[in-house]
C-alpha cells in the first residue's frame, strides 16, 4: 500500500546538516500493522513526518520516494503531490494520531463539533444529521459514551481524549493510519485497552497501521511486523513473532532486554550500554558497532547491507551476512 524506497531526511543543509532518516527501504502492506521501534533520536518520527510531507524547516526530504497504491489506482509519488493532492491524501487515505495528540483538542468547542468538523470540512455534501450520526458512530467505535459527544475536552479523562483523536483519525475511513507514540503518555492498562481496540477496528475496517514507538513489548503483542530502527537506518525487520522469539540484530535483542514483556515468563532486563550515536558524526562501518557486544573485524570499517536471511526477514549485520556482500 505504501513503500518507501531509498528515503532520506536532513535536517539542515551543507556540512552541519543532521542526516536523520538515511536510505529507508520500507513497505506498508494493505491491513497490517507495521511497529517502527528504536530508542530516542532514531529517527522515527523524522521517518513519519518525512513520508506524510509534514516536516517543518529545517527538516528536508533529501532523497527516495513515497509511492501510494490506492487499490485499482496508478502509484502516486506523495512526495510529488500537488498541494490539492496532498489535502486529499492526507485524512481521506491517511490519518496520523502523534505524541500528545490529546491535548491538540479544541478546549472551547464540543467533541460533537471537532467531529462533526472533520467530516464537514472534507466531504461538504454531506447534510448535518449524517454528520452527527458518524460523529456517534466513531465515539462507540472507540469505546467511549455517546453522551460525552456533549462533554467539552477538558471534561474527559486522558485517554478518553486520546481515543477521541483516534477516532478524529479514523473519521474519513482512511487507508492508513500512522501513529506516532499516540499512547506514551497515558498508563501501561490504557495502552493495551487502545492498542488492542485498534486492532480489532482494523480487522472491520482493513486499514493499513503504521505504529511507532520505542516499547518493543507493546509492538511485539499488537504489530505483525516490527522493523527497528538505530541511527536513521532500518536495522532489522521481520514478522513480530519471529523477533521476539529470535531477535537476529544485537541491537534488537538489546532493545528487546530493555522492556519488561507484558506476558511470559519473567526475563532479566539487561539494557543496551553506551548510547545513541552523534547524527553528524556517524562512526564508520556499522554504526551500532561501538556499543555491540558481538562485533568483530569488518563491523568497525564496512557499513552491512539491509539483506534477507529468509523471505520475511532481513537485517542489517554482519553476523548474518558475507563481508565479501558489496554494500
Ligand atoms: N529541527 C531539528 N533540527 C535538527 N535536528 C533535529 C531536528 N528535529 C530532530 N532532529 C534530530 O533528528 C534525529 C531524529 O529525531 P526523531 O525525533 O525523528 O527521533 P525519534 O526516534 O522519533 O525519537 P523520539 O522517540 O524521542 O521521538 C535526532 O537526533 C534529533 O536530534
Amino acid at each position: 500500500m505504501l513503500e518507501l524506497k531509498d528515503l532520506s531526511v536532513d535536517y539542515g543543509v551543507g556540512e552541519s546538516a543532521v542526516h536523520a532518516v538515511r536510505n529507508v527501504d520500507l513497505t506498508l502492506h494493505r491491513g497490517e500493522v507495521l511497529g517502527l521501534a528504536g530508542e530516542s533520536g532514531s529517527g522515527k518520527s523524522t521517518l513519519a513526518y518525512g513520508m506524510t510531507r509534514l516536516l517543518a524547516p529545517p527538516g528536508v526530504v533529501a532523497g527516495g520516494s513515497v509511492l501510494y497504491n490506492a487499490a485499482g489506482e496508478e502509484p502516486v509519488d506523495v512526495l510529488r503531490l500537488t498541494d490539492a493532492e496532498l489535502r486529499r491524501f492526507r485524512w481521506a487515505q491517511t490519518a496520523i494520531v502523534f505524541q500528545g495528540a490529546m491535548n491538540s483538542l479544541n478546549p472551547v468547542h464540543r467533541i460533537r463539533t471537532q467531529l462533526t468538523d472533520v467530516i464537514r470540512a472534507h466531504e461538504p455534501d454531506t447534510r448535518p444529521a449524517e454528520r452527527l450520526d458518524r460523529a456517534r458512530e466513531l465515539m462507540s467505535l472507540v469505546g467511549i459514551p455517546e453522551d460525552r459527544l456533549e462533554s467539552y475536552p477538558h471534561q474527559l479523562s486522558g485517554g478518553m481524549r486520546q481515543r477521541v483523536m483516534i477516532g478524529m483519525a479514523l473519521a474519513l475511513r482512511p487507508q492508513i493510519v500512522v501513529m506516532d507514540e499516540p499512547t506514551t503518555a497515558l498508563d501501561v492498562v490504557m495502552q493495551r485497552q487502545i492498542l488492542s481496540r485498534l486492532v480489532k477496528l482494523r480487522e472491520r475496517f482493513d486499514f493499513a497501521v503504521l505504529f511507532i514507538t520505542h516499547d518493543l513489548s507493546l509492538l511485539a503483542e499488537f504489530s505483525d511486523r516490527i522493523a527497528i530502527m538505530y541511527g536513521g537506518r532500518i536495522v532489522e525487520s521481520s514478522p513480530s513473532a519471529d523477533l521476539y522469539r529470535d531477535p537476529l540484530h544485537p541491537y534488537s535483542r538489546g532493545l528487546l532486554g530493555s522492556f519488561p514483556a507484558l506476558r511470559g515468563a519473567r526475563r532479566e532486563l539487561t539494557g543496551i550500554p553506551g548510547s545513541p550515536p552523534d547524527l553528524r558524526a556517524m562512526p564508520a562501518g556499522c554504526t551500532f558497532h561501538p556499543r555491540c557486544p558481538l562485533a568483530f573485524d569488518p563491523c568497525a570499517r564496512r557499513r552491512p547491507p539491509l539483506a534477507a536471511t529468509s523471505p520475511a526477514r532481513d537485517v542489517a549485520c554482519w553476523l548474518h551476512a558475507t563481508p565479501d556482500t558489496e554494500d
